[in-house]
């Protein structure tokens, strides 16, 4: 159910996340408009925008600022670009590369000063109502335990700083074992999840992170484990890679949508 609200939207990144959600947009979703897209490669985004109803101008990363609400879905590389001119602007800026802010909390700040918003999307994973419920009591620990299929993992920073192999493995393979931001610099592609779960609970520093290589997944599989004075709770999600990008579970772009729509919904449903 939405409300006569209305905002508008821009999407940084056509790939496997912005491009299914921009043509969500497209199709109508009441109470959003998408006026803008950035892309790398202006001719190729003009390609993936061709059969849309209303085509969005092809904008630079600082434009997206025009928005009511600004979709980060590029890159950990690009998410400062993103970031600072949205919230600078006092947008409601919303990060997949959520990794990226980790490092980058002084944004919050700033947001503050400028009644920006920064909202943090589920994305790939689960369970953020109830980790969230939680941290308003004590929690003793939150761990995450995720497993990708070998090609998702290829390329990460942390496996190749630390000539760690993986593309012929045969069985499991334990190639990070350390804390939500550490996992954050060495895997910017792959565990977004993991900086989701930790500003949700506990913080970077004592959510502690585990990544498997696991050549018997064909899917991207996140285990979240809880345990909190008011409750204690152990939660898996099986996300099916999306076609244009492995290493990005197909639900990601779903999981935005979702948000977005929470964002001019009369009736929300979770905390
Ligand atoms: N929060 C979450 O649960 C998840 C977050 N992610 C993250 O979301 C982000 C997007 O993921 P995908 O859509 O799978 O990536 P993708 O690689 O499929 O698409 C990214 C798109 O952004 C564009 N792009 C990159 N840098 C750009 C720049 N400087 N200017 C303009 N366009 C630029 C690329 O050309 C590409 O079209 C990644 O950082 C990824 O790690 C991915 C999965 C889950
Ligand atoms: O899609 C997934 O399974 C998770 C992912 O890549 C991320 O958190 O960056």
């Amino acid at each position: 159910m939405s409300s006569t609200v209305s905002k508008t939207v821009a999407i940084a990144g056509l790939g496997a996340i912005g491009l299914p959600l921009a043509r969500a947009l497209d199709a109508g979703v009441e109470g959003l408009r998408l006026i803008g897209v950035a892309c790398r490669d202006p001719v190729n985004a003009r390609a993936r925008l061709a059969d849309f109803q209303a085509e969005p101008r092809l904008m630079s990363l600082a434009e997206l600022a025009e928005a009511d609400i600004v979709v980060e879905a590029a890159s950990a590389a690009a998410f400062e670009q993103v970031a600072l001119p949205a919230i600078e602007a006092g947008r409601i800026f919303v990060p997949a590369s959520c990794g990226a802010l980790l490092p980058r909390m002084h944004l919050a700040r700033l947001a503050q000063q400028t009644g920006a918003r920064i909202v943090v999307p589920t994305g790939a994973l689960l369970g953020l109502d109830a980790v969230r419920a939680a941290a308003e009591g004590p929690i003793d620990s939150v761990t995450i335990e995720t497993r990708k299929p070998l090609a998702a993992l290829a390329g990460a920073p942390y496996l190749v700083q630390n000539g760690i192999e993986v593309a012929d493995l045969s069985e499991p393979l334990l190639v990070f074992n350390g804390n939500a931001m550490e996992a954050a610099a060495g895997f910017p592609a792959n565990v977004n999840v993991a900086a989701a779960l930790a500003l949700a609970g506990v913080g970077p520093v004592r959510t502690k992170v585990r990544i498997w290589a696991d050549p018997f997944v064909t899917r991207n599989v996140h285990t979240i484990n809880v345990d909190a004075e008011a409750a204690r709770f152990s939660m898996t999600i099986e996300n099916v890679p999306s076609a244009g990008n492995p290493r990005t579970g197909r639900l990601t772009g779903l999981s935005l949508l979702a948000c977005l729509r929470g964002l001019v919904s009369t009736l929300k449903v979770g905390s």
